[in-house]
């Protein structure tokens, strides 16, 4: 079996970003940039003051208190346009560009306004007081924001100022999900006796869209050929297939011969992983297919480790792995099979750095959970048995951990 590095790389390795277009400054917050963002001006423009006060010439202010003749104003956006002479001053505020012979600003609480024409400084001023260079931030032509770049209202900001209302961002990739089951109905929708609510699939419309991919949703399947070549269908034109079940090995997994029958060329089917084993990666003519097992833990932790990376792939982002920390274990374990255990945990901010404490139970099957895990734990294939207190590592599942 593959280990859960190997399945990754080969997932990532088969991946590559879908096209781009070109959208409103307004309309990119949370799209990927697919080309490089040039300054089409330089910021600041020109020398500006960072204060409130006057615009002097250093030498001038030599000695003090220096007696000086207010010439003029300076504001943002409408500068003094002659030279300031020897003895003479020009009113500044913060943002403005500084008058030609002036070489600093004196703040206006170091200042004594005399008239509205004259003004005391009565503090030492070093030439280059309190001015922001032309382009300290950055010049025309600069290459401000890199391809891949994901789009932060701060990148919006840095773009907008360097004048740049348009931009190249990668399309937003295509998913197309599909429940399969003969049990599973949507929630609210009418139950029967043996029915199961399908659970994951809202849960991965959810992770798909705040991972910047489109849903193009397939709803649920049966468990049966014909309905499963449906959805094979269905699903062309999309970026990437996620299923959610039938990837095992009894007799209504069929996702497998299904989708092979419809053409799927296997890249790889199970993983040395708990949960999650029995997941497939494969393609459909130009659509990448991802086949999640149906238990729902497991089917969340591989959206998690496989999912989530490919889509940041297919949006032409580096892919994100949830934070991996070192913690204390806060419970004994006992030793692990084959397969690299992914144990749901509590975390709590502890003397000796973060302590995680596994769930007693760990059935795949159960939501509330791993719902309430702050991170999980994870131990490499036949990790030996383990105490509270010893080391482990976690991966952490919100950015933030609940106090
Ligand atoms: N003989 C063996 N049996 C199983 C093996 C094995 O190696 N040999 N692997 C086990 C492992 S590990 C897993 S994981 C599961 C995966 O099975 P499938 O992917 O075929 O999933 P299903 O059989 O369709 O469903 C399993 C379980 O999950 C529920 N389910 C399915 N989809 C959803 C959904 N969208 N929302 C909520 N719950 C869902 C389904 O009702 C079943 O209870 O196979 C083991 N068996
Ligand atoms: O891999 Mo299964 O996910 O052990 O329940």
């Amino acid at each position: 079996m593959l280990s859960v590095e190997d399945a990754r790389t080969r997932i990532l390795s088969a991946l590559s970003p879908v096209g781009e277009e070109v959208v409103a400054l307004s309309a990119a917050a949370g799209r990927v940039l697919s080309a490089p963002v040039i300054a089409r001006r330089t910021q600041p423009p020109a020398d500006f003051s960072a204060m409130d006060g006057y615009a002097v010439r250093s030498t001038e202010c030599a000695v003090l208190p220096a007696s000086l003749t207010v010439i003029g104003e300076s504001r943002a956006g409408l500068g003094y346009d002659k030279a300031v002479e020897p003895g003479q001053a020009v009113r500044i505020f913060t943002g403005a560009p500084l008058p030609e012979g002036a070489d600093a600003v004196v703040i206006q609480e170091n200042t004594e306004k005399k008239t509205d024409q004259s003004v005391q400084v009565l503090h030492k001023v070093a030439m280059g007081d309190h001015i922001r260079r032309a382009g300290i931030d950055f010049n025309e032509g600069d290459r401000v924001l890199e391809a891949g770049t994901g789009l932060e209202p701060r990148h919006i900001a840095l773009a907008a100022a360097a004048n740049v209302p348009w931009l190249s961002v990668v399309r937003k990739p295509r998913i197309a999900l599909l429940s399969t089951g003969d049990e599973l109905v949507r929630p609210g929708e009418p139950l029967g006796r043996d029915g199961i609510i399908d659970a994951v699939g809202p849960a991965l419309s959810a992770m798909i869209r705040a991972r910047g991919g489109v849903v193009h949703s397939l709803d649920i399947a049966k468990d049966r050929h014909e309905a499963l070549k449906a959805a094979a269908n269905a699903a062309k034109g999309c970026d990437m297939l996620v299923t959610i079940g039938g990837a095992s090995v009894g007799d209504y997994d069929l996702v497998r011969d299904a989708f092979g029958k419809e053409g799927l060329a296997l890249d790889f089917w199970k993983i040395a992983m708990r949960p999650g084993k029995p997941m497939i990666f494969g393609r459909l003519g130009a659509t990448a297919m991802l086949g999640l097992p149906g238990n729902p833990v497991s089917a969340l932790v591989c959206a998690l480790l496989f999912m989530g990376p490919a889509i940041d792939r297919l949006s032409g982002r580096s892919p994100r792995m949830p934070l991996r920390l070192p913690a204390i274990l806060g419970a004994a374990l006992p030793e692990n099979g084959p397969r690299e255990a992914y144990l749901r945990a509590s975390l709590e901010a502890g003397n000796n750095g973060l302590c995680a404490t596994p769930f007693p139970q760990q059935d795949s099957s159960i939501l509330s959970g791993f719902a309430n895990a702050d991170a999980l734990i994870i131990r490499p294939p036949f990790a030996p048995k383990s105490q509270a207190g010893d080391k482990a590592e976690a991966l952490l599942l919100d950015a933030s951990i609940g106090s």
